[in-house]
């Protein structure tokens, strides 16, 4: 059934010239004091009083879209999916819909001044990242918020132009096209049309295959926005869910496996969302892509056989993650670059000749301050079980544990991910394998070979030889001026492996680059008669590397 849109008179709950609100910082006029310059002193004054410690700013999107009474899209998907992420979400609603399983009974748009207080009240004092916008029901609501972009600019703007829902319901009037086309698209970083949406905000052409995805893309991206993601849920005929990616120069096809399921209602709301949590977070574009994509698919496999409702088309669970057992998702925390800082990665051969079991090894490296463990090489059934007893050790300590190669035997011990060289299994493969929540490193020497481990859907890649080593016979050395050539390049995290120990940590750290998070050492610990104080001797290094770095600054 089509919707019907109500009006509500411009004032419905405060007479215009008495809204007094209750503010975090007591009771205030709106219109008279909610301006960001008054915010600014008071932040200030907070941060001195710390010392300038002790205070996280938490990554912030602002959904601006309707609510869904049946909560599995709209503005309540979008909250429960950056909270998934772990990023706070504002919400400023621009309709209530009465909606359920079976479609949405109503619609009741909020009156586009009172749009423009919500936006006003959010981003004149909140610190917004990242705007991500839903359900916007008139081309009034589209100026609201393209005025208030222009007021209080963020750091980027995730556009979903919601049109109709699946169930076939109109959620935008017809005229919005124009307001998308003429004014929003060219504000935005990204836009996520899915295959309706793309084929009527190009006059109605029909979609029926990739190659049709790719070309709307394009046309899309003549609109202005800087990316476009061009939704395939709906793809008939597609065992695959594909979605196309185009960047301005290149289209990507993002593959994933398509959830036979009926719980499908609000997949495009919670992917728009999660891009923007991933963007709040600092993820360059294509990867806070990648991530939402992987997001929905855990989601929808997590939520496929759960019953909510009577009608085709039930929400999934988007908080999945606190529940899964299998996951173990609840324990882990998502990867941190700082627990690059000091690798370890262990050698069997150096164990047999300093007759000492892998647990031992583990054991002294962390004890001596290693903050993540890579496990190499053993014979299958030796590996899955030595893996498994240093998973019991490093997870008692925190300390993440990452099997060199072997997938299988990251997934027979549940480790937390897998580190692969450029001859072995390809990052894009080992992500599908692994899921998204595992960590996954790429051997790189060349900033081509960065980029790759980028777009695979790698979370660091680990550069090198930087020195010449004796661990790998014919290893090509990169040197200090190769290894800054690819942290330059790389949009990953990078740790420097290669011959590197104490005595020369210090020379590579000084290289400056940003994103070089630590060293990987082999030899220089395992090598050792004393693992545990060569550990403390490396360490130390690093600490004092990082602190004359950050005294530089
Ligand atoms: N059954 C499914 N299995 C896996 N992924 C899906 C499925 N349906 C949709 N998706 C994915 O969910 C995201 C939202 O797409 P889509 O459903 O087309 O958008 P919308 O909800 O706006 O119609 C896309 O990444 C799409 O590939
Ligand atoms: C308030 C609101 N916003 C967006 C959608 C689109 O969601 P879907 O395309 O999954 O039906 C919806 N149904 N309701
Ligand atoms: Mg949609």
């Amino acid at each position: 059934m089509a919707a019907v849109f109500l009006t509500l008179p411009s004032s419905p709950i405060f007479p215009p010239t008495a809204r007094v609100h209750a503010g975090r910082r007591g009771v205030f006029v709106a219109r008279a004091s909610a301006r960001a310059p008054m915010i600014a002193p008071m932040s200030e004054a907070m941060d001195a009083e710390n010392g300038g410690r002790g205070q996280r700013n938490m990554p912030h999107v602002l959904t601006v879209a309707g609510s869904d009474s049946g909560a599995g899209a709209g503005v309540q998907a979008d909250i429960k999916a950056c909270g998934a992420l772990g990023v706070y979400c504002s919400s400023v609603i621009t309709a209530v819909t009465a909606q359920n399983t079976v479609g949405v009974q109503g619609v009741h748009p909020v009156p586009e001044e009172f749009v423009a207080e919500q936006l006003r009240s959010v981003l004149s004092d909140m610190e917004v990242d990242i705007v991500k916008t839903g359900m916007l029901p008139s081309v009034g609501v589209v100026k609201v918020l393209c005025d208030s972009l222009k007021e209080f600019p963020v750091r980027a703007l995730v556009v979903d132009p919601v049109m109709v829902s699946t169930s076939g319901d109109m959620l935008s009037e017809p005229s919005n096209l124009a307001g998308y086309r003429n004014e929003l698209f060219a504000m935005a970083d990204i836009v996520t049309p899915n295959l309706k949406e793309a084929s009527a905000l190009l006059g109605g052409v029909s979609l029926r295959t990739v190659a049709d995805m790719c070309s709307a893309a394009k046309s899309i991206h003549n609109l202005g926005p800087r990316y476009v993601l061009v939704k395939g849920g709906d793809l008939p005929d597609s065992s695959d869910a594909i979605d196309i990616f185009f960047d301005g120069e290149e289209c990507h096809e993002l593959y994933g496996s398509r959830i036979k399921t009926r719980n499908t209602h609000g997949t495009g709301c919670t992917l728009a969302s999660c891009i923007a949590a991933e963007l709040a977070k600092g993820s360059p574009m294509l990867h806070a892509v990648q991530t939402a994509k992987a997001f929905v698919e855990s989601a929808l496999n997590y939520s496929k056989d759960i019953v909510i409702g009577n009608g085709p088309q039930g929400p999934f669970d988007h908080l999945f993650r606190l529940k899964s057992q299998n996951d173990n998702v609840g324990l882990k925390p998502q990867f941190d670059a700082n627990d690059l800082f000091l690798y370890a990665v262990t050698d069997s051969g150096m164990n047999n000749k300093w007759d000492r079991s892998i647990t031992d090894a583990v054991k002294a490296s962390i004890e001596g301050g290693a903050t993540i463990i890579q496990e190499k090489d053993a014979e299958t059934r030796n590996f899955v079980e030595a893996a498994m007893a240093c998973m019991e050790i490093c997870r008692s300590h925190g300390v993440p544990l990452l099997i060199n190669d072997r997938v299988d035997v990251a997934l027979a011990c549940d480790a937390d991910g897998v580190h692969v060289g450029q001859s072995d299994m390809p990052a894009r493969v080992v992500r599908k394998l692994l899921g998204p929540r595992k960590i996954i490193g790429v051997s790189c020497k060349t900033p081509a070979q960065a980029e790759q481990a980028w777009i695979d859907g790698a979370d660091y890649i680990g550069c090198g030889g930087v020195f010449p080593t004796t661990t790998k016979e014919n290893n090509l050395t990169i040197g200090l001026d190769g290894l800054k050539a690819v942290c330059l390049a790389s949009k990953l995290p990078v740790v420097a492996i290669g011959g590197i120990g104490p005595g020369n940590a210090h020379s590579v750290m000084k290289i400056g680059a940003p994103n070089l998070k630590g060293v990987a050492a082999v030899s220089s610990l395992f090598d050792r008669a004393c693992i545990v104080s060569e550990a403390q001797r490396l360490r130390s290094v690093l600490m004092d590397a990082s602190s004359r770095a950050r005294l530089s600054v």
